[in-house]
């Protein structure tokens, strides 16, 4: 396999519901720590890439957050699903390929084989936080149940069996995400500017 160039000093690897919020606070973070600092890598980036072009399907609009990817959604995880159990680190290897940035957010870590890669590959660099928000919540972002997504492991693997490092609540209701970020900002911070290769 191709050598790594470059290490992440930190690797945040993100969980959640749909619509509970993790692309809004992964670029949150993202915004706050500045480009050349922090990078989002989405897991279901090449999944989808590859998914497209072997049935000949809209890219962006895929990647998009439209009703056009809900359409194909069911049939995406079924595919994802055969491609992980060939090989579980196959998204996870693709996502983070180009990744040059000193702190990673990956936003959508769905089951436990894709937070055992980076656990592996960076053990100590490598940080687990779920993001929650209630159905109602949910809701009113447009979320509602569906047989074969939301009872399938692609949204429940990651349900029990893993005590994150951080839990951010995405709530109106609950403190702000600022300041429920500040402490992994913080570690963000340091980490960039004082790397563990360094020590
Ligand atoms: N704290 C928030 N304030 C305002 N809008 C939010 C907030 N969190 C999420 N949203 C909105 O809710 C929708 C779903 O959020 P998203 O981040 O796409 O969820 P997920 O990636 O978990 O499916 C998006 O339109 C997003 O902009
Ligand atoms: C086939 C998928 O990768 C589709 C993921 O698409 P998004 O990551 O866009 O989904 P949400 O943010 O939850 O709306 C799911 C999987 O099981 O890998």
């Amino acid at each position: 396999m191709e050598a790594r160039v470059s290490q992440p000093e930190l690797v945040l690897v993100f969980s959640g519901k749909r619509k509970s919020g993790k692309d809004y606070v992964t670029a949150l973070i993202q915004d706050r720590l500045g480009p050349e600092v922090c990078c989002v890598l989405r897991l279901s980036g090449p999944l989808k890439q590859q998914y497209a072009q072997e049935h000949s399907l809209d890219l962006d609009q895929l990647l998009g957050p439209g009703l056009y990817k809900e359409q194909y959604r069911a049939d995406m995880i079924r595919w994802g699903e055969t491609r992980r159990r060939q090989d579980p680190g196959f998204f996870c290897r693709l996502a983070t390929k180009g990744a040059r940035q000193p702190v990673w957010v990956v936003s959508d870590a769905r089951r436990l084989t894709d937070l055992q890669w980076f656990w592996s590959e960076f053990p100590r660099q490598t940080q687990s936080v779920r993001v929650q928000s209630s159905e109602e919540t949910r809701k009113q972002r447009g979320w509602s149940f569906t047989a074969g997504v939301d009872d399938a492991e692609s949204e429940c693997g990651l349900d029990s069996g893993v005590e994150f490092d951080w839990i951010i609540t995405n709530e109106a209701a609950a403190p702000s995400l600022d300041e429920q970020l500040q402490p992994i900002l913080k570690l963000a911070e340091e980490a960039a500017s004082s790397p563990l290769s360094d020590s």
